[in-house]
C-alpha cells in the first residue's frame, strides 16, 4: 500500500490524456498510477475506477462532463491528472475547461498511428491553448519492425508542427502501458521516462496571483462623501491601494486610481485573486462605470468585439436547444458578469450547427468587451445557456 502521504511542498501541475479512442489514455493513467504507487508516489486505482469517471461541471454549471481526476507525483511534482471517458467528454472538457491542462499527454498507439480523433485533440489544445505536449507511443509491445516505430513517429512529428507546438523536439517515449500495469520492467521503465518528460516538457503554471490584476464588476455602489465603489471577485493578480487601473469595456477604456478596498467591511491595503472585494475608484461617478466591464491594471488587456471561437453546443438533453441554428444567428454571449449579443458566423460550407455539435466559429459583438485569447464564454438565448465557448483569436 502506498503512503498517501503527498509532498504538498512540491510544485502542482495539472495534466491529463489525450488521444484517439483504444490507443490507451485510461491504461497508461491506470499504469502511471501503479508504477508511482510502487515507489510511495501515489494510490493505486483500479481501470474500472478510473474508467467510470466522475462528474464535472464547467464554469457555466450547466455542462455535465464526465472525467476522472487522479493524482500522482513525480520526484519533483505533484501531479493532477485528466482522463476523459469518452471522445465527447473530452471536447467539452477542453472548450468549458472544466479541468484545466498545463500539459498534456498525447498518446498514440503504435499500431495505429495517428487517428481522426488524434488530430483533434491535438488541434483542440492548440485552440485552447494548452502549452506542451508530450506523446506516450503506447502499445510497443505488438510492433517488432524498428522501422515503423520510426516511421509513427515522424507522422507524429508533423502532426503536432502542423498544429504549432514543437514537432521537432517534441519528446516521444516509447512504451506499453499494459505492460507497465503488470509490472514489467520494461514497461516501468517507459513510465519512469514519462515522469521525467513531463517534469521537464511541460512548464509549471504561472499562479493567478503572479498576473496582472483583473476583477470583473458585479455590481455598482456610490457611497456619499466617499464616491463610487465597484464589487466584483478578484480573479488574478493583487491590487494594492493608489495603483493605477483600467476600466475596460463596453465603453471607452478609461483610468482611475484605486483609493480604498474594502472586504466584508474591513478596509485592507491589498486584495487579491479570490478575494471578493470593493473597490474605491477616484473620480469615477456611478454611472462611469457599469457591470460586465472589468477593472484591470494598465495595459493588460483590451476591448474587443470580433473573434474566433470554438464553441460546443449542449445536446437536447443537456438541456440545449432541440432545433439546429444556422449562419447568422443572434444569441448572447455571457462573458464573465454579462450578456452581450452578438452574431455567429458559420465556416463556409458548413450549413448549420446541431444541438451537440463542436465547431469553429467566428463571432461579433454589438458591443466590446474585455477580451483575450483563450477565455471561456457561455452561449445563452433568453437567459438559458445552449453552449460554451472559447475565444481561440481576436480579430479586431
Ligand atoms: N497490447 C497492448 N494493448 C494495450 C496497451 N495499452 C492499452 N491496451 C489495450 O487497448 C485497449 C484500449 O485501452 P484503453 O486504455 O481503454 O483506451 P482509451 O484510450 O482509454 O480508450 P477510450 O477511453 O475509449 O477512448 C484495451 O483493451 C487495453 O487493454 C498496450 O500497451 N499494449
Ligand atoms: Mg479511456
Amino acid at each position: 500500500m502506498a503512503k498517501g502521504t503527498f509532498e504538498r511542498k512540491k510544485p502542482h501541475v495539472n495534466v491529463g490524456t489525450i488521444g484517439h479512442v483504444d490507443h490507451g489514455k485510461t491504461t497508461l493513467t491506470t499504469a502511471i498510477l501503479a508504477c508511482q504507487a510502487r515507489k510511495g508516489l501515489a494510490e493505486v486505482k483500479s481501470y474500472a475506477d478510473i474508467a467510470k469517471g466522475g462528474t464535472v461541471r464547467d464554469a457555466s454549471k450547466i455542462v455535465t462532463i464526465s472525467v476522472a481526476h487522479v493524482e500522482y507525483e513525480s520526484d519533483k511534482r505533484h501531479y493532477a491528472h485528466v482522463d476523459c471517458p469518452g471522445h465527447a467528454d473530452f471536447v467539452k472538457n477542453m472548450i468549458t475547461g472544466a479541468a484545466q491542462m498545463d500539459g498534456a499527454i498525447l498518446v498514440v498507439s503504435a499500431a495505429d498511428g495517428p487517428m481522426p480523433q488524434t488530430k483533434e485533440h491535438v488541434l483542440l489544445a492548440r485552440q485552447v491553448g494548452v502549452p506542451n505536449i508530450v506523446v506516450f507511443l503506447n502499445k510497443v509491445d505488438l510492433i517488432d519492425d524498428p522501422d515503423l516505430l520510426e516511421l509513427v513517429e515522424e507522422e507524429i512529428r508533423d502532426l503536432l508542427t502542423k498544429y504549432q507546438f514543437d514537432g521537432k523536439n517534441a519528446k516521444i517515449i516509447r512504451g506499453s502501458a499494459t505492460a507497465a500495469l503488470e509490472g514489467k520492467p520494461e514497461g516501468e521503465k517507459a513510465i519512469a521516462e514519462l515522469m521525467e518528460a513531463i517534469d521537464s516538457e511541460i512548464a509549471e503554471p504561472v499562479r493567478e496571483m503572479d498576473k496582472p490584476f483583473l476583477m470583473s464588476v458585479e455590481d455598482v455602489f456610490s457611497i456619499t462623501g466617499r464616491g463610487t465603489v465597484a464589487t466584483g471577485r478578484i480573479e488574478r493578480g493583487v491590487c494594492k491601494l493608489n495603483d493605477t487601473v483600467e476600466i475596460v469595456g463596453l465603453r471607452d477604456t478609461t483610468t482611475t486610481v484605486v483609493t480604498g478596498i474594502e472586504m466584508f467591511r474591513k478596509l485592507l491595503d491589498e486584495g487579491q485573486a479570490g478575494d471578493n472585494v470593493g473597490l474605491l475608484l477616484r473620480g469615477v461617478d456611478k454611472e462611469g462605470i457599469e457591470r460586465g466591464q472589468v477593472v484591470a491594471a494598465p495595459k493588460s488587456i483590451t476591448p474587443h468585439k470580433k473573434a474566433k471561437a470554438e464553441i460546443y453546443v449542449l445536446g437536447k438533453d443537456e438541456g440545449g436547444r432541440h432545433t439546429p441554428f444556422f449562419n447568422g444567428y443572434r444569441p448572447q454571449f455571457y462573458f464573465r458578469t454579462t450578456d452581450v449579443t452578438g452574431v455567429i458566423e458559420l465556416p463556409k460550407g458548413v450549413e448549420m450547427i446541431m444541438p451537440g455539435d463542436n465547431i469553429a466559429v467566428e463571432i461579433d459583438l454589438i458591443a466590446p468587451i474585455a477580451m483575450e485569447k483563450t477565455q471561456k464564454f457561455a452561449i445563452r438565448e433568453g437567459g438559458r445557456t445552449i453552449g460554451a465557448g472559447r475565444i481561440t483569436e481576436i480579430i479586431q
